[in-house]
């Protein structure tokens, strides 16, 4: 666990550069995911290169030299741009004498702190025993190191045989762990609950907003409750400015003027999210996958804005999103000198907290979503209550009249429900 909570530990960032165009932007992303987990950042080094020296991550020259600059700055921590192997670190920790915590870690420590419900938290857990597992070393007594109670027992050559089996112990334990948490996700999934909310939402097209972490998702979620939540107007979400502020997904229906839907509301992303993380969020993430609208929320007054879309793409690609519809929302048009609500192409410049701007996001919804949509009219037979519940569900009924001769109905129906009750149409 990074314990930096009491005071601000002072942190000395490294990253190799494998000629990557985005290199700058993603030590840019390490600072600000220091800073998150309240490291103050000193000074930074890059050491481009061809390849990643397999003992220690950067050249020996280069670690020097960054040895020094650390130290001379107060330096205790040395916070690397990517994820390394044990032996890395190890390497690393010794030759610089400084703590050396990589990405992934940090990441994982980011969303340990984060996590407020159960399934958040056992999510993370798994992500981090993961990360843990190959980690474990003879030479240090982990499973203590993990509740914080200890550090390296530093193994010699004579304790080794005892070192090894308590290896042997540590992975044991951590393997059932992980064994246990996976079957307890597993359960929270398959609540009777959950599975009968889902059915219902189903039945409703599905909205997801998606984007680079705090770009204004839930702000934006909020906008839309709050103009349209259908009853729901109280049931806002947590929006706050710092990282990876929603771990958990939220799902409320919206009830536009003669159009529902479900909007749903999820964990942000950054780039180089650890696979494991990805994996173990994979139920939060779900509700992405099946939408049938993404709407893809930048911040428009970032000066990195076209790496955090581009970011965004490959998480989706990640998670197997591929192919869904989507709008670009450019958010904080309130901080860029750009008139707003405007909407260019099937795109739109926005700003969350401003209602005009939510109409417009509206609007822009119902086009993409219910442009083949028509107003129906239909009588059904005074038997089909369960054709009429069906229609409750699946669509907006806009009048409901009973005749002595069937139930007459008029609803907003899909192209596949017109073709389900052909035979009823007036
Ligand atoms: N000025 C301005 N600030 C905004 C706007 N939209 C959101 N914010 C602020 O941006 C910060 C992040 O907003 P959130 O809605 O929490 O962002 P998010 O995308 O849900 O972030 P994570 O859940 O952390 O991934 C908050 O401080 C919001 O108040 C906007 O249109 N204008
Ligand atoms: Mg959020």
């Amino acid at each position: 666990m990074i314990d930096n909570q009491a005071h601000s530990v002072k942190a000395y960032l490294a990253g190799v550069n494998l000629d990557d165009p985005n290199f700058d932007y993603s030590m840019t992303e390490l600072a600000n995911l220091a800073e998150a987990n309240n490291f103050t950042v000193v000074g930074s080094s890059q050491q481009k290169a061809e390849n990643i020296v397999a003992s220690s991550y950067l050249g020996k020259g280069k670690v020097a030299e960054i040895k020094d600059l650390a130290q001379g700055l107060g330096a205790s921590v040395l916070i690397v741009n990517d994820e390394l192997t044990p032996v890395q670190i190890r390497n690393l920790e010794h030759m610089t004498k400084l703590r050396v915590i990589d990405r992934t870690e940090l990441i994982l420590e980011i969303f340990s702190s984060r996590a407020r419900t159960k399934q958040a938290k056992l999510q993370v857990q798994l992500a981090r025993l993961q990360y843990e597992l190959p980690r474990l070393h003879p030479s240090e007594n982990n499973l203590d190191q993990q509740h914080g109670s200890g550090g390296s027992t530093g193994g010699g050559f004579a304790n080794r045989g005892a070192g090894e089996s308590k290896l042997e112990m540590n992975r044991r334990t951590i393997g059932k762990q992980i064994s246990a948490i996976k079957h307890e996700l597993k359960e929270i999934s398959g609540q009777e609950e959950i599975k009968a909310a889902r059915r219902n939402q189903s039945q409703l097209p599905k909205v997801a907003l998606v984007g680079y972490t705090n770009a204004g998702k839930s702000t934006t979620m909020n906008g839309l409750l709050k103009a349209f939540g259908a009853g729901n107007e109280d049931k806002q979400v947590m929006a706050k400015d710092m990282l990876f502020a929603t771990l958990d997904t939220s799902v409320r229906r919206i009830d536009l003027d003669g159009f529902s839907f479900i909007l749903s509301d999820t964990v942000g992303f950054v780039s180089k999210l650890p696979h494991k993380l990805v994996d173990s969020f994979k139920a939060t993430l779900q509700e992405a996958k099946d939408a049938d609208l993404l709407i893809n929320v930048v911040d428009a007054a970032d000066p990195n804005m076209n790496q955090m879309i581009k970011t965004t793409l490959e998480v989706l690609d990640e998670i197997g999103v591929k192919d869904l519809p989507m709008i670009t929302a450019y958010n904080k048009a309130d901080l860029t000198d750009r008139n707003y609500p405007q909407i260019e192409g099937g795109d739109l410049l926005y700003s969350a907290v401003d209602s005009a701007s939510i109409q417009a996001l509206a609007k822009l919804i119902t086009t993409r979503l219910f442009s083949n949509y028509q107003i129906t009219g239909l009588r059904l037979p005074l038997t089909a209550g369960k054709d009429l519940a069906y229609l409750h569900q699946h669509s907006r009924v806009l009048k409901e009249d009973y005749q002595a001769d069937g139930i007459e109905v008029s609803a907003r129906l899909s192209p596949q429900d017109r073709a389900r009750f052909s035979a009823y149409q007036i």
